[in-house]
Parts: C-alpha cells; structure tokens; sequence
C-alpha cells in the first residue's frame, strides 16, 4: 500500500494515498478470479442489457480515466436479470490500463493480467433517487467488466479512439452521441459475479460485479490511443495517463459464482 511505497521511497501516485483498503473493508475490488474456486449457481438469470444510443451525452477526461456519460433521468437504458433483484441504470463506462500490454487490467483471472478492462456502471433506479445516493449504499450499483485483449481491430471501439484527441488534458470534454455500448460487449453470456466495491475513492462496498468470462480484442493502435491522454490539466507537467488500476484486494472470503458450469 501507500505507506511501504512510502517505505521504499516509491512514488505513491496521489489516489492512492487514501487507505488500500478502508477501515473495516471485507468486500474490496478488483479481485483475482479463481476459475476452479467458482461456484457455478444454476439459479443465475441471463443478463438482459438494454442500451438506447441516444442517452448517449458525452465523453471527458477526469484525471484519472475517460468516461462516456449517459442521460439517467429515465430507464431508457438498463440492465435486470443475472445476479440482480432490480434495474439498474446506466451511467457511464471507462476503461483502465497499463503503460505496456503486459499489465492493465484491475480483476485478473487465475493470475492472468489483461492489457485493460472496460467497466460499465450502473445504479438501482429501483431502490435509490440518483448515482450518488446509490454509490453509498449496498446493493447500489452493478458494474460490467470486460477483458481487452490484443488483436483485431474493434470497429465500435474506434468511434471512442477517434474523438480521445479532443480530451487529452483532465477536464476537458467532447460532445458524443448515438453511441451504443453493446457494441463493446462480447458475444458469449457467460460471466462471474461476486459483491465488491468501487475500485477508486470513495471505495465504498456497493457494487455487485459482473465480470464476463470472454475479452473483446481490439488492436495494438487503439490501444496506444488511450495512452496518449494526460492525467494533467492543460500547462501542467504532461503525465501520460497509464496504469490507472487498483492493485488487487484481499477476498475475505467471499464466493464468486459462475453462470457457467
Ligand atoms: C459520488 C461520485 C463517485 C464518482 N466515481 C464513481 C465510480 C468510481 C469507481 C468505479 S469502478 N472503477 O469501480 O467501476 C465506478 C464509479
Ligand atoms: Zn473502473
């Protein structure tokens, strides 16, 4: 944590000088997925996504990732089913990712680090008001996760890559609209599920994660895009935005379950 870098006189980059872990935390994220040590749980619904490309508003850079918002004042675009009671309604999605494509991604599988990982946030229109209610509570929010793996080149993701330009420096944003996240969802339903927390701060223990088994590719070009964003504010020293993921929490015993068997 920020204390043994502190020790080794590493840099502690500046989100991380809150606490690893917070006080009292036992259901922390990301994870390292244990493929035999998953329950597989017969019980578990497909997931139904329903996106509608026009609650599509605009994509910006906050200083630690880019994020694509969504208009979330109506149910126009949800997920139900799967492990879920409720809907929960999108809000945005972001990637994390490394400085080189051996590393990247915050939930690993059996140990195996991906480049990068999409997430697609969500939040129970059905129990709270807004996001930012939902973000505090358990049973809040339902996060997608996706693997990125090098390969072909991925057509939707380039309509993202395309406009990255336009928010280099933290702060900045671009209009975006008719952008359907779908696109970014691999084909196979399988995934893993377990009760986490936000990877960042405020870190709280009201996520229910739905990591999906398969990665989508894109190339090694589209990749290196995201690599150009900043971390800083325009005039500031450049930091290259890079290795923007958590590094990986205790399971305190928690059970991942499978969709698959
Ligand atoms: C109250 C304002 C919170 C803004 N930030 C929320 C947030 C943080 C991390 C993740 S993640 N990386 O766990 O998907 C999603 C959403
Ligand atoms: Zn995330």
């Amino acid at each position: 944590g920020g204390d043994s870098a502190r020790l080794l006189c590493l840099p502690v980059h500046p989100l991380w000088q809150s606490p690893i872990t917070i006080p009292g935390g036992s259901r922390q994220s990301p994870i390292n997925i244990q493929w035999r040590d998953s329950v597989y749980d017969p019980h578990l619904k497909p997931l139904e996504i329903r996106y509608d490309p026009e609650t599509c508003l605009h994509m910006w850079n906050n200083g630690y990732c880019f994020l694509v918002e969504f208009e979330d004042s109506t149910d126009k675009s949800y997920i139900t089913g799967g492990p879920l009671e409720n809907n929960y309604r999108l809000k945005q999605f972001h990637f994390h990712w490394g400085a080189i494509n051996e590393w990247g991604s915050e939930h690993t599988v059996d140990c195996k680090v991906f480049p990068a990982e999409l997430h697609l946030v969500h939040w129970n229109s059905c129990k709270f008001a807004s996001f930012e209610e939902a973000v505090m509570e358990a049973n809040g929010l339902a996060v997608i996760g996706v693997f990125l793996k090098i390969g072909a080149h991925h057509s939707g993701l380039q309509n993202l890559v395309e406009v990255l330009p336009s928010i280099k420096h933290k702060d900045t944003l671009v209009e975006f609209d008719e952008f359907d996240p779908s696109c970014l969802l691999p084909s196979c339903p399988d995934y893993w599920t377990y009760s986490g927390s936000l990877t960042t701060p405020p870190l709280t223990e009201s996520v229910t994660w739905i990591i999906k088994k398969k990665p989508i590719e894109v190339d090694e070009d589209q990749l290196e895009m995201f690599r150009m964003l900043l971390f800083n504010s325009f005039g500031d020293e450049e930091q290259r935005m890079v290795d923007n993921f958590r590094p990986l929490q205790p399971l305190m015993g928690r059970t991942v379950r499978s969709s698959f068997s």
